[in-house]
Order: structure tokens, then sequence, then C-alpha cells
């Protein structure tokens, strides 16, 4: 009997010179789509996931994560990854049991899409290549980080506003302005919160126009504990280029600036975002906490690197600011190559070397000096992680996950890793080094780490939470370790029984806080429902009005 397959229909051509030609639902057949990149699309609940081992009764609280998840196929078929739509997963522990919810982000964009049944946004961050359709529609895909901040869930990327959900059932509320304190177009996908003050500081980069314009502008906002908006000030960085995450000390705030450059030329001829320029030193811009005036930043630099994600950041006796991150030797965004050159490859992407750096920054150095990192680990991962009650002190621990060549992975089954070789988890101690490292078998990756603490004020002292790629039968795990000792592997295993996608980053929130916030927030609480925007970002407005400018910075 013939095979099903036989009667496969012949197809019209799903992408022509790279782009979406057919109208079918069918996505592109690069790597960055098949396999475990396969898109989940999923959204839905699970009610009491089935658990290996014993899930520690003392977690009550939210594990949340956000991956990128394109719903439908892109315009472009060599689209990336960080193109697709933000969907959050919630993992809920109570009395040892997990119930599972995911959802989309429902951002301005994404309804749009709903509306045309397609994609309408072109390249990545390039609106020069985007249909008639998405003209002044937010762009932003909110896909990077999800954060609870009083009584909502903010998802963010770095190239828009960010998007409130409702921490119990993941529905979107909409995008967030801070009670209309907070329109600048871009926003930082990693706020920090400040747990001495509640302060959340937080800051955009292309931060002028439409935030898509290449500016040079840098926005740094303070809101309170209360809500309120305390410090906003405008700084100039000396190029426009990436700047993802970021450090606060007690009196600073550390933005590093990745060599990843923005041209707007090259984005009006339908080109990448970014370029990697391998010419170019890595940045650190130091703007003081309170009373920034923008002519107060310093930028030192150092050769040229790509930076990972920070650990810990802090002052020492000196009033120096000790600030610890992953900094790569090359250019982690392969997808993203210099000025010129073909995009590069993934096996020159997974020879990168990502060492932990240890900075001492004289916060009263002449700016533009060049500085040498303190200390290098030693080791190689990217995801850093702290007992984040220990964010603005001097901490010594850290988890990460770990690129490891030497031990064994299954080529055969696996096919080249989906995300990186991130093989291992690692706890680590700035004054005793590696303490231990777990790794999970040939066919395994692992995804970002997050720490919940236990009831005690000891650093370090509770769980590390992450999910766990099985890159051969395409599944997702959650891990639950004692976080003092990974090597003793998982305590708790929770099985999801499908896959879901490579997630960016999350954090876990304690159910007393979600509780609290929501009593607040009730339809008659002390503040009520949180608010969404209410008027169009000022871009937009401009746009409207036919008075929109094509460059450099509107505030
Ligand atoms: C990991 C970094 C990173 C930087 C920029 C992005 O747009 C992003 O999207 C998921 C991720
Ligand atoms: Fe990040």
């Amino acid at each position: 009997m013939a095979h099903l397959f036989a009667f496969t229909p012949i197809e019209e051509p799903n992408y022509v010179n790279g782009l979406k030609s057919s109208k079918k639902t069918k996505f592109p057949s690069t790597g960055m789509f098949q396999g475990f990149n396969l898109p989940s699309r999923l959204e839905g609940n699970i009610f009491d996931l089935e658990v290996t081992g014993t899930i520690p009764e003392d977690i009550n609280g939210t594990f949340y994560r956000v991956q990128t998840d394109h719903r439908l196929p892109p315009m472009y078929e060599d689209d990336i990854q960080f193109s697709g739509d933000g969907a959050v997963s919630a993992f809920r522990f109570e009395n040892g049991h997990c119930d599972f919810t995911h959802r989309y982000v429902q951002t301005d964009r994404f309804k749009a899409e709903t509306k045309a049944r397609k994609a309408l946004f072109g390249k990545y961050r390039n609106l020069y290549t985007d249909s008639e359709m998405a003209k002044g529609v937010i762009r932003t895909v909110s896909n990077t980080n999800v954060l609870f901040w009083r009584g909502m869930l903010l998802a963010m990327k770095e190239d828009g506003p960010p998007f409130a959900m409702d921490p119990a059932t993941l529905e979107t509320i909409g995008r967030y302005d801070f009670d209309g304190q907070v329109v600048s177009p871009t926003f930082t996908a990693h706020p920090k919160i400040d747990p001495v003050t509640g302060e959340m500081v937080c800051f955009g980069y292309q931060a002028g126009g439409d935030g898509h314009d290449a500016s040079c502008d840098i926005v740094v906002n303070t809101i309170d504990k209360n809500g309120v908006k305390i410090e906003e000030t405008w700084y100039k960085a000396p190029f426009c280029g990436m700047i993802h995450d970021c450090g606060i000390s007690e009196n600073y705030l550390v933005l590093p600036l990745t060599p990843l450059k923005v041209s707007l030329e090259r984005m009006k001829k339908g080109g990448n975002h970014f370029a990697w320029d391998p010419n170019e030193d890595q940045w650190y811009g130091i703007v003081p906490r309170r009373g920034g005036k923008p002519e107060d930043i310093v930028w030192l630099r150092s050769e040229n690197g790509f930076h990972g994600h920070v650990a810990g950041c802090y002052e020492n006796e000196d009033g120096h600011i000790v600030f610890d991150l992953t900094v790569a030797d090359d250019n982690v965004f392969f997808f993203f190559p210099p000025d010129n050159a073909p995009r590069e490859s993934l096996q020159k992407r997974n020879k990168l070397t990502s060492d932990t750096f240890r900075w001492i920054f004289d916060p009263k150095a002449k700016t533009k000096s060049h500085v040498k990192p303190a200390r290098l680990f030693g080791i190689s991962g990217e995801f850093s992680r702290i007992d984040d009650r220990f964010c603005t002190k001097k901490y010594n621990h850290f988890w990460q996950l770990q690129i490891d060549p030497t031990k064994k992975y299954d080529f055969e089954k696996c096919g080249s890793p989906a995300g990186g070789l991130f093989n291992a988890i690692g706890h680590f101690t700035w004054d005793e080094g590696i303490k231990d490292v777990y790794w999970a078998g040939p066919t395994t990756t692992f995804q970002e780490p997050v720490f919940v603490p236990r009831n005690t004020d000891v650093e370090g002292d509770g769980y590390l939470m992450c999910l766990l790629n099985h890159l051969d039968v395409l599944r997702n795990d959650i891990l639950i370790f004692d976080a003092l000792h990974l090597a003793k592997g998982p305590l708790a295993v929770v099985r999801l029984p499908f896959k879901l996608r490579l997630g960016l980053h999350g954090n876990f929130v304690d159910q007393r806080d979600i509780e609290a916030w929501q009593e607040l927030r009730k339809e008659n609480g002390e503040l009520g429902p949180v608010k969404p925007a209410s008027k169009p970002l000022p871009w937009q407005e401009r746009l409207l009005n036919g008075t929109n400018e094509t460059n450099g910075a509107t505030h």
C-alpha cells in the first residue's frame, strides 16, 4: 500500500528570494524553525504536572519565564529567534505540586498580526522592512524577560515598552507606561530592583525619536516602591550599540555597551539592525543613581568583547564598583556579522569562550579611560544568577550555565545544540572558586536558572530551578536542585509532556507577594487594578500628526 507521504500534494513555494510568498501557514525549513526550534505555538494549562523525586514543600510561589515563539510564519525566511513572539510560562508550586499555565504576550504587534492572520513585521528591529499595515504599530514582541512589579508581571524586550500581564492567569493587561510616567520608545528587558529600597532602576538605549533611528540617547529612570518616578536623566552613548543588561550598586548604575552597532543607513537598505564591529572596544557607562545630570556619565573601555549577563554589582571599601559579568571573546550573535561580511556560522559561535570577568571601576575615573579586568574566573558559560536579595550588596555565590565541550554530546541524536551547548549547570563562589557542576547527559542542555530562597537570610540557602531541554526526544523537564549541592542531582524533576522552546529569562515570585498585591489590586482594593497605558507613545502621536522626526532625541 502506498505510504501516506505519497499523497502529499505538490506545494507552491513557501518563500521566494527569502520572502514569504505563499499564504499558507507554514514555517521556513531552516534550522531556526525546525527540530527543537520548531515553534511551539501553544497556550493552555496543565493541572498537576507529573513529578519524579520530591518537590520541597516549602516552595510556595511561581516560576515565570519567557520564550520566543513565532506564532505565525515570519515574513523573511532567514528570520531569527529573537523576532519570535513572547510566550510566558508560569509554574505554580504549592505543597509539593506544580501547575502549569502558558500564554502569549498580547502585544500591539500580536493583535495586528492576528487580525491579518499573517506576519506584518519584517526583519529584527528594522521597520523599513515592514508591511504598510504595520506603520505606527509598536513593534516589540516582549520576548526577553518577565519581572514581577507591584502586582503585575512585566514582559519586556529592549526595543519597545513593557507589557503588563496578570500574574495569576497570564492574561495581557496591555502596554504599561507606569501611569503615564515612562513614555520612552525603548525600555530595557533587565530592570533591576533594589532589595533595600524597593526601587526599580531601568533604562532605555536608542531611546530618541521612535526608538528605531540609531540615536545615541540613553534614558535612565528610577521608580520608587510606591510606583512614583523619582529620577529621569538622559545621557549620550559614544555610538548606538546594544546595552542589554545592567548592574546596580547602592549609588551607581553600570551600563555595558557592546560593540554591536546600529546603522540607520543599513536599515534603510533593508539590512540588519546590528552589525558586529570587531575593531571596537567594549564600553561601560557609569552613572549616579541619584541626581544624575547628562554630563555625569563616565565611560570606561576595554578591548573588544561581547557582553553576556551580569552576575553581581556592588561598591567596595574604596568606593569603587565591583562589576561581574560574562564576556565572550567574539561575536555571540552570529546572525549580525560585521558590515560587508556574510552571516557567520553556528560552528564558529559554538567555539567561543565566555569567561566571567570581575571589573573594579573607579566611578571618578576620567571618561574614555581604558581599563583592565581585575579577575577572570576561568570558566566558560552564560546566564549567571545570584541570590537576588544580594543585588547591590557584596555577594559570594553565583550559578551559571556552563559550556563544557569535553563532555560527550550526542550529535547524531540531537544535531547542533539548539541555542548553544549549555550542557552543564554550575555553582561558583568568588572566595572558593568552582563549587560543583552538574551534567545531565549527552542529549540535554539547560535553560537559565532562577534562585529560590528558603525562609532564612543566608546567602545561597535555597533552591535552583531551571528547564532542561531533551534535544533527542524534543521535551522539557523542570529541575529543582538544592542550590548549594548541584552535583547531588535534582531533588525533583517536573515533567512536561511536550517541548516548549528555548527560553530567555525568568524569575521566581513568592506566593505571599502575589497574594498581598492581589489584595491591593482588587476592583475596590487600596490601589485598584493595574491601569494600562491610555495614550499612544509620543512618537506615535507625532506620526499621527505628521510631525515625526527621523533622527535625534525628542523628549
Ligand atoms: C540575549 C540577549 C538578547 C538581546 C536582544 C534581544 O532582542 C533578545 O531577544 C530575545 C535577546
Ligand atoms: Fe538578557
